[in-house]
């Protein structure tokens, strides 16, 4: 086995800026037996190749690049795409250092991506035949969409639209933070087939910045990075809704992905998918449903599917257009928790690292809404970090831990 951790200053997926020496931390690996990286490698991964098996009637090249996939992830080393792959230079590039080394002794962040990638290769996503474009993981977002637990949630919207403005939007965007729970990763394995109760309070919480960053009628610009589709995408669209007939943003920029990727997150399809469901609904969801599809049509609500989304790379290495869209918002809101790994660095910061210092390199103001999925965080106070420490708990993977960060000033000359 190589090293167990490699060092900040030489993760060797790009060319950007590296944090200064002494913010430095160690990337995650997966090669620790019984860490929550290892176990996505070692668990969640065989687990979501035997679902995507299940969920589709494929035929024996499928089943033989699954079962190629199942074994190079659990015992081979790392491969380049195919030759005739039309991302193999892109892949080539971001790759070179970990090609030949274990699945599990690459970046954390790096070998969930590429599995992703290879995952929907082995189904002929990129392919030229029939399955070419079927994303492997719609039957289970589906499902999602049209559970009852949906109808639920937004019937409570009708109860939402007579409260006062100010507690109806903390409402709205706790539903938005809280709805990246609903992540269809964590039901892929057996043993966390739910999350665990959620905490009363956020971890941090800095939504009073987001509001002044947002005065009503200031004519904003609001860039939302979304994660997940289906039960979290309907809060965000439901926040959205509110922000713009609040004229808290006079526009919003949707950001998904651009193609299949952990198991759930949006794409333009599911947007479309969850813009119905709102549409058909009765009550106050119907009537944002409504307004939403108008926003669509003018332009007040716009998506986008920036490659950049499904690159193996932090933010801190995006390219130079997304950085200028990123400028121009006034505030970027990135979504759940790989967004978040990319944003601070999916490294072993010490808990306590202020947020603003992790994304001093972010163009223009930035807003995080995540629930913890994964081990790293930053900005948490010295007394949140000893009492989540007492409590015994996975307070950091298990999903019951919610935060909303801000950092407000703008970021470095541009
Ligand atoms: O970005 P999301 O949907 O909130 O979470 C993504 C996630 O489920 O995937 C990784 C494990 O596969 C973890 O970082 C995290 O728990």
């Amino acid at each position: 086995m190589a090293e167990k951790t490699a060092h900040s200053t030489d993760d060797g997926v790009g060319s950007g800026p590296r944090p200064a020496p002494e913010q430095s931390a160690q990337v995650t690996l997966s090669n620790e037996p019984g860490s929550f990286a290892w176990s996505v490698l070692a668990e969640r991964h065989p687990a979501l190749i035997q679902q995507v098996r299940d969920a589709f009637p494929y035929g024996p090249d499928q089943h033989e690049a699954l079962d190629a996939l199942l074994d190079a992830n659990n015992n081979g080393v790392i491969e380049p795409l195919a030759p005739s792959e039309p991302d193999h230079e892109q892949w080539s590039a971001w790759g070179r250092e970990f090609f030949g080394r274990s699945w599990f002794d690459a970046p954390f962040l790096w070998a969930e991506s590429y599995f992703y990638r290879r995952l929907l290769g082995a189904t002929g996503y990129f392919g030229t035949g029939p399955w070419r474009g079927v994303d492997p993981f719609a039957p289970f977002k589906r499902a999602e969409l049209r559970g009852t637990a949906v109808d639920e949630e937004l019937r409570a919207l009708d109860a939402l639209a007579d409260v006062p403005a100010d507690e109806r939007a903390t409402a709205l965007l706790h539903a938005s933070v809280w709805g990246n729970r609903a992540d269809l990763g964590f039901r892929v394995t057996k043993g966390d087939a739910a999350p665990g109760t959620a905490a009363d309070d956020l971890a941090a919480d800095d939504s009073p910045l987001l509001w002044q960053l947002l005065p009503a009628g200031a004519g904003a610009t609001v860039a939302v990075v979304a994660d997940n589709a289906g039960r979290e995408l309907i809060p965000d669209l439901i926040l959205i809704d509110h922000l713009l007939r609040d004229r808290h943003a006079e526009r919003i920029v949707l950001h998904v992905k651009p193609y299949p990727y952990y198991v759930s997150d949006a794409m333009t399809a599911d947007v479309a998918d969850c813009l119905r469901r709102l549409v058909k609904a009765p009550g106050e969801a119907g009537r944002i449903g409504s307004r939403l599809w108008d926003a669509m049509a003018t332009g007040r609500l716009e998506v986008r599917a920036h490659p950049f989304f499904c690159a193996p790379l932090p933010y801190e290495e995006m390219p130079g257009d997304l950085r200028a869209e990123f400028a121009a918002a006034t505030v970027t809101i990135l979504k759940g928790d790989l967004n978040y790994r990319r944003l601070v660095g999916d490294r072993t910061w010490h808990a306590t690292t202020p947020f603003a210092d992790r994304t001093a390199y972010f163009p223009g103001a930035v807003a995080v809404l995540r629930t913890l999925k994964s081990d790293v965080v930053v900005g948490l106070e010295q007394k949140t970090l000893d009492a989540l420490e007492r409590s015994g708990a996975a307070w950091r993977t298990s999903g019951t831990q919610a935060l909303i960060q801000v950092r407000g000033e703008t970021g470095p000359p541009r």
